[in-house]
Parts: C-alpha cells; structure tokens; sequence
C-alpha cells in the first residue's frame, strides 16, 4: 500500500507565546478542544504526539487542565495516541517518548478518565526488535490496522511536533536518508545525529496526510532554526521542519525566545 502526502498545502502561521510555560498551556486547551470537537464529530480521533520539553510540558498541561475542570475533555475512550517518532530503548527507558508522555499524562488518563489501555499506540522498543526498519514496518502495519478502507493510516486530527535547534522534526534529521523516504507511513533511522541513534519515525508523507500539524518550540536555541524554517530559499535538507506541514493548516507555537528570528 501506498500512500501520499498533500503536495499543496497551507501555509504555515505562527502564533508566538511570552514563554514555554504560557506556550504549553495554550496548546493544551486547544488540543483539549480539538479532540473533543473531532469525537464530537467522527466518533474518533486519533493525535500524534511529540516526545521533547515542549510536547511532554504540553502533556502535563493537559494534565493540569483536567484536574482543573473535566467537563471540557473528549470521551477519552473515542481517543488514540500515537507517535511521530521515538527512540529505540527498552520500553521503560525514561528517554522515550512514549514513557515520559505515559508519566505525564497518559498513565492518568488510563486511570482516571477511562482511555483504553489499547487505543495508547507506542512505536517498537527493544523488547519487540533491535532493528529500526523492523519497528518501521510493524508501526505502519499498526498504523494501517486503524485506516479507514484502501488508506495507509489514520486520519490524524492533529500530529505535535518538536523541533530541535538543528531543524529536524519527529527523527527526520538534517541531510539523512530518512527525509527522502515516501510512498510509506513510517522509516528506521539507523544513525540519529542525536543520541540514540536507532530510531523509528514517521515519515513527511506521513506528517502531510495529517489534518493539522501543530508544532511546539521554546527556548533561544531553537531561534535560527525557525528563522530559517520560513524563508523561502532554505533546503528542507537543511531544515527539515520546513516540510512539516498539515492537511487544513500548520500552526507554528512558538515562544518568544525561539522566535527571536521571526
Ligand atoms: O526524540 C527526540 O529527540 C525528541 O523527541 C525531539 O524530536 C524533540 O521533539 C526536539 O528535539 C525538540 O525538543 P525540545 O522541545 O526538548 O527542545
């Protein structure tokens, strides 16, 4: 099966935040809202989420709003969490994505407001396989158990991404392979730049089959980068997140710090 990312889409806005902590729970209320409107409307939804400080402190601001006042939530139980990416490690490594995001949020809502355990879809850890294209190919089967009809994945509402200093999004590193793959929903990352380097990520078609992209990026160091995501003539090879784009809109939340360059 294959599948394709839009090739015209919106372009991206920013919308820019006094600092991570305003940043994160901005997105929280949104992401809250989104989901409850998408279940109001499908019957389903499915989010992507992002490992790093913005993704998980966005989490944990969900957390906090949900201790605050429930009644704005989505039936958790019509709710399905995915990955764009994660790191190869043991599942209970405290570097994946997947566990942190289990301690900030998910864990509690699994409790507490009734998320199915099977509806939390973490990517492979090294209990399954020690081999990145391995966990690729058993995430797109994954992804396409929950497709609707001659589809590669799920609708996605929404996929969060992070962005690192040096571009990259999900593990879509500057200048590796893994930018150029298509025609499939996920790719093995062998040689992470970024420690560890055996990774899983979905891939920019994957990313630009989403109905929204909403990235989450704080802190000075982030500040060329995201510069350079928005002039015209930076290679995405260069800057990967460049190519992060979603279906109905792509929404850049950024702090003050990281926009910097804007
Ligand atoms: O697996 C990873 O390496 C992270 O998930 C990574 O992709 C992260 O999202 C960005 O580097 C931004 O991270 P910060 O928000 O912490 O800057």
């Amino acid at each position: 099966m294959t599948i394709e990312g839009h090739t015209d889409l919106p372009a991206p806005r920013t919308e820019i935040f006094a600092d991570k902590d305003a940043l994160c729970a901005s997105v929280a209320e949104r992401l809250v809202a989104l989901l409850r409107s998408t279940v109001a409307a499908d019957g389903v939804a499915h989010v992507a989420l992002t490992g790093g400080g913005a993704g998980i402190g966005t989490l944990a601001a969900v957390s906090e709003l949900l201790r605050g006042d429930a009644s704005a939530a989505p039936d958790w139980r019509a709710v399905h969490i995915w990955w764009g990416d994660e790191r190869l490690l043991p599942a209970d490594d405290a570097e994946r994505n997947a566990q942190q995001a289990r301690e900030a949020l998910l864990d509690e809502l699994v409790r507490d407001h009734g998320l199915p355990e099977a509806n939390i879809h973490p990517m492979a850890a090294t209990e399954q396989t020690d081999s990145p294209d391995e966990g690729a190919e058993r995430y797109a089967a994954e992804l396409a158990s929950h497709a609707a009809a001659g589809a590669a994945l799920p609708s996605f509402a929404v996929v969060l991404l992070g962005v690192g200093p040096d571009g990259h999004v999900a593990s879509l590193f500057p200048g590796r392979e893994a930018l150029a793959a298509t025609g499939r929903s996920t790719v093995g990352e062998h040689d992470s730049p970024k420690p560890p380097p055996a990774r899983v990520s979905l891939t920019f078609d994957a990313i630009r089959s989403a109905r929204r992209v909403w990235t989450v990026v704080a802190g000075a160091d982030k500040a060329e980068a995201v510069g350079r995501a928005f002039e015209g003539a930076t290679p995405v090879e260069e800057i990967p997140a460049k190519n992060a784009r979603g279906a109905e809109e792509t929404v850049w939340h950024v702090d003050a710090a990281a926009a910097a360059h804007l």
